[in-house]
């Protein structure tokens, strides 16, 4: 028995709006009608009541803490956390403990994923032995095991020789290389950015060239070995002028954003409140604008949450102790659809590519797609409701944001894996 969705509204490339209905059996998408509603006999049918009806989100950024830190989040409620975000598909980051550096770890999670998860988790493997930076991890075994990319995020690979070993055995293998960039020489402990807030509170502030150097550096590593390179969480002004310029030379970069890095910077951070406290920092609003003409102008590729949940206890031991990251799943579409779509800044075909269509396209995935054929991962998302964001409803076991209070538009109110409802409002 399949499932008929019916009175959907689909967005087209030209961001024109269509009533479709659509059919979902065996897991994939078997029809898509247009007109008056189909006879649904013998299947179930779901009134979408003309809300927006996209693929399912996909989100190439997220620690989903198993195993090691199962007090953060697990892979069951990180999944759901993700389901109730719309996403389908999830690519968990390896700073697990232990991280994710051998193929028994890449055997855990995924098999974690298929009996606890409820939508797709693809892994990512170390580039480095526990993420120190001094040995390269077997990426042909962990290669065979499932992971999709090498990557020490979490933190930045700091000697260019070992990033440029890293980068040629990935080409060699046709695999993409993952980086966190951030140079630690020029860090030193910091807990915000360089910028209004620090100069403020008078704190020592993260610079801009900590991040910037080693996209930098990489770019040139990528040109050298002929690798994919793809950028992590891009949050200033000269990242994104040296990724526009890499593309211009035909390297293979690739980048992404974070919902908060588009929308908040420095200087909105309210006084000493560790969910304000995330790594790379909110920047200064002259590096959001250029976040978002990167991200506009195709020179950062995708969204993606860096969905980042710690314990509240964690976070209450202030700006400067708890450790950085703020959750991201459940607030990402509401957050850019009321920010840029509602405000007519962007259009909503923009905002879906960039969480669905781009992220496959970007990592060679099957997924992001709607159309006949194609797996039936799709998401409702209701674009009239207001609602305020209120932690408390997370299904994630973080509530480390921001965002609380925000009231916004865009809400997931039907998340499909598979043919398979995995969440509903
Ligand atoms: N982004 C963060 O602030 N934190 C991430 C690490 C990371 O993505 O760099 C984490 O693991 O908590
Ligand atoms: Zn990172």
């Amino acid at each position: 028995m399949g499932i008929w969705i019916l009175n959907a509204a689909v967005v087209t490339a030209d961001n024109t709006q269509t009533t479709k209905h659509i059919l979902v059996e065996g897991g994939i998408i078997e029809k898509i009608a247009e007109g008056a509603a189909p006879d649904t006999a013998g299947h179930t049918a779901i009134d979408a009541q003309g809300k927006l009806l996209t693929p399912g989100l996909i989100d190439m950024h997220v620690h989903l803490r198993e195993p090691g830190f199962e007090h953060k989040e697990t892979i069951a409620t990180g999944t759901r956390s993700a389901a109730r975000g719309g996403f389908t598909t999830i690519a968990c980051m390896p700073n697990t403990r232990p991280v994710i550096d051998t193929v028994e770890t890449v055997k855990y999670v995924l098999d974690k994923a298929e009996t606890e998860g409820i939508v797709r988790v693809l892994p990512y493997g170390c580039i480095t032995k526990n993420e120190l930076g001094r040995e390269l991890t077997d990426f042909d075994a962990l290669k065979a095991a499932g992971v999709i990319g090498y990557t020490d995020d979490g933190v930045g690979v700091q000697s260019a020789q070992m990033m440029k070993d890293a980068m040629a055995k990935a080409a060699s293998i046709g695999m993409p290389i993952i980086a966190h960039c951030e140079d630690n020489t020029l860090v030193e402990g910091a807990a915000v950015s360089e910028g209004e807030f620090a100069r403020k509170n008078g704190l020592k502030g993260i610079p801009n060239e900590s991040e910037a150097i080693h996209v930098g550096r990489d770019i040139l590593l990528a040109e050298a070995t002929g690798v994919h390179y793809h950028v992590c969480h891009v949050s200033t002004e000269q990242s994104v002028r040296l990724i526009r310029h890499a593309k211009q030379f035909g390297i293979k970069v690739t980048a992404e954003v974070c919902p908060h890095h588009l929308i908040l910077s420095d200087e909105d951070i309210p006084g000493m409140d560790a969910n304000w406290k995330m790594n790379p920092p909110l920047r200064t609003p002259r590096d959001v604008q250029a976040c978002i003409e990167g991200l506009l102008d195709g020179t950062i590729d995708i969204v993606v949450t860096d969905h980042a949940p710690h314990s509240e206890e964690e976070k209450a031991r202030g700006m400067a102790l708890a450790p950085f990251g703020i959750v991201g799943f459940e607030t990402a579409f509401p957050l850019l659809y009321t920010k840029f779509v509602a405000t007519g800044q962007w259009t909503l075909q923009f905002l879906v590519d960039k969480m669905t269509k781009l992220p496959a396209e970007v990592f060679g995935l099957p997924w992001g797609k709607l159309e006949v054929g194609a797996a039936a991962d799709l998401t409702l998302i209701d674009l009239e409701t207001e609602k305020a964001v209120d932690p408390a409803e997370f299904a994630s076991k973080g509530r480390n944001t921001p965002f609380t209070g925000w009231k916004l538009k865009g809400w997931p109110a039907l998340t499909i894996m598979e043919g398979k409802v995995v969440w509903s409002e």
